[in-house]
């Protein structure tokens, strides 16, 4: 946006695009969406998501100029104590206990959450103002009545997704307020030891959740709940043609439950999966989920991915979300351990990054950048670690071996996807 674009031009940009909104949903057969339980899901078609990104760049704005900076960072400064009446809501299951038809007095809804009337009633009320839940009129002032909304029903509906933010209200709430101190700490060196989340909980993230079952379950629930809001596994399986890999074995790589690998098993009968992952406890969340005859196609297997790859035969190497877990230096070791099992295995297997690729500043609008950002964010808080741009994994790869080639970026973005081959050709030279 240019720095002098008037009000109305931003107004008007608006207006083009909410009608673009409406006469797609119309095309598509889909009703506009409204505040209440029956209301509908926004489509999921590209057009759709174009037009939003463009919509909430001009509105966005519109909104930062017409507010002014003191009233928009009054608001966000508030922000923490939002997400504390959100962790009440979340821990407390007032998602789950508010019936899907129909409403629930306070008195009653407090009494199920265990917890006293006037917090929950200030709780509720909140929420109420995000049109999360609504107040319903009542003729009798001391009894207060709620029902789900469109959004709080969304939550009632879909539990993993109570996983996904309540894992964020609770253990990266906490690990985020300690991100200065952790710097204070290694002012000028980043270490995996040395992040916020370890200086908050006194361990790393996966040594903890090792130590906390019950978070460890629950994280490993909400990598699945991730998938059903922007980690989606439908660009996954068209973005590469997994129809022509050979008949054989997928490897899925810090694959936790195996959700991911489990969503390509459904479409792609020719292959199986070993998931490997240092966590027994979130293999274990796997094995409800691949039963029937999805459990012959496939393998849990204990492994360290710092170490190298156990698997000769497979068709292919996957891994999703792993690398913006890890520092640069982590990385190279990431790599450098498919290096053996790539030199053994039938040359061309290919290894698949499921990862985000960043765009350079600039290459995408500014309500893009911000949500790939606020994931880099996230990334540093809870391993020091970030996301990568193109030319970051390029060198990274180069560091770990540099007969490791990124052969292919299928994809970039949030989920994006890079093919890389081991030139079995070229001589082996790491830089690391
Ligand atoms: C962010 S989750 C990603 C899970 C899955 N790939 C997905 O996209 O839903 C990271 C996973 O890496 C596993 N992990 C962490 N450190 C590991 C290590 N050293 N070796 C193998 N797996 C590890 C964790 O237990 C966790 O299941």
């Amino acid at each position: 946006m240019s720095n002098t674009t008037s009000l109305l031009t931003l107004a008007e940009t608006v207006a083009t695009l909410t009608k673009a909104i409406a006469s797609h949903l119309k095309e598509t057969n889909h009703e506009e969406p409204n505040f209440t339980t029956s209301s509908t899901e926004i489509p999921s078609t590209k057009e759709y998501e174009n037009i939003r990104v463009q919509l909430n760049t001009a509105a966005n704005d519109l909104l930062h100029l017409v507010n002014g900076p003191k009233a928009e960072f009054r608001d966000f400064f508030t922000k923490h104590y939002e997400m504390a009446a959100w962790q009440v809501a979340l821990e407390f299951d007032y998602f789950g206990i508010v019936p899907i038809e129909g409403s629930i007095t306070l008195k009653e809804l407090a009494s199920k959450a265990g917890m006293d009337e006037d917090r929950t009633m200030h709780v509720m009320r909140f929420l109420a103002t995000q049109r999360v839940f609504k107040e319903l009129q009542s003729t009798n002032q001391d009894e207060l009545i709620f029902e789900h909304s469109a959004a709080s029903v969304t939550i009632a509906r879909e539990p993993l997704l109570k996983d996904v933010f309540l894992m964020q209200a609770d253990e990266m709430f906490r690990a985020a307020s300690s991100t200065s101190d952790s710097i204070r700490q290694s002012p000028f060196e980043i270490t995996a030891e040395g992040c916020p989340f370890a200086v908050r909980h006194g361990e790393r993230a996966y040594t903890w959740y090792e130590k906390h079952p019950a978070h460890a379950a629950r994280f490993a629930r909400a990598m699945a709940g991730v998938t059903l809001l922007h980690a989606t596994t439908s660009e996954l399986h068209e973005e590469f043609p997994w129809g022509s890999l050979p008949a054989g074995t997928v490897v899925d790589t810090g694959g936790g439950s195996g959700y991911v690998s489990f969503s390509l098993a459904k479409k792609f009968p020719h292959l199986n999966f070993i998931i490997q992952d240092i966590s027994p406890i979130m293999l274990a969340q796997g094995k409800s989920l691949w039963i029937g005859d999805f459990e012959s196609r496939v393998k849990f297997q204990e492994h360290n991915y710092f170490n190298p790859n156990p698997v000769t035969d497979a068709t292919a190497f996957f891994s999703r979300q792993i690398t913006h877990n890890l520092t640069d230096a982590d990385v190279v070791r990431f790599f450098s351990a498919f290096v053996p099992a790539l030199e053994v295995n039938k040359p061309g297997t290919p290894l698949l990054i499921n990862d985000t690729v960043i765009p350079e500043p600039g290459e995408k609008t500014v309500y893009e950048e911000h949500d790939l950002r606020q994931v880099d964010l996230a990334m540093w808080i809870v391993f020091n670690s970030k996301q990568r741009t193109e030319r970051e994994f390029r060198k990274l790869l180069t560091r770990a071996d540099a007969r490791l080639k990124l052969v292919k970026i299928h994809s970039k973005g949030r989920m994006g996807l890079l093919e890389i081959h081991l030139d079995q050709g070229a001589e082996s030279v790491s830089a690391k």
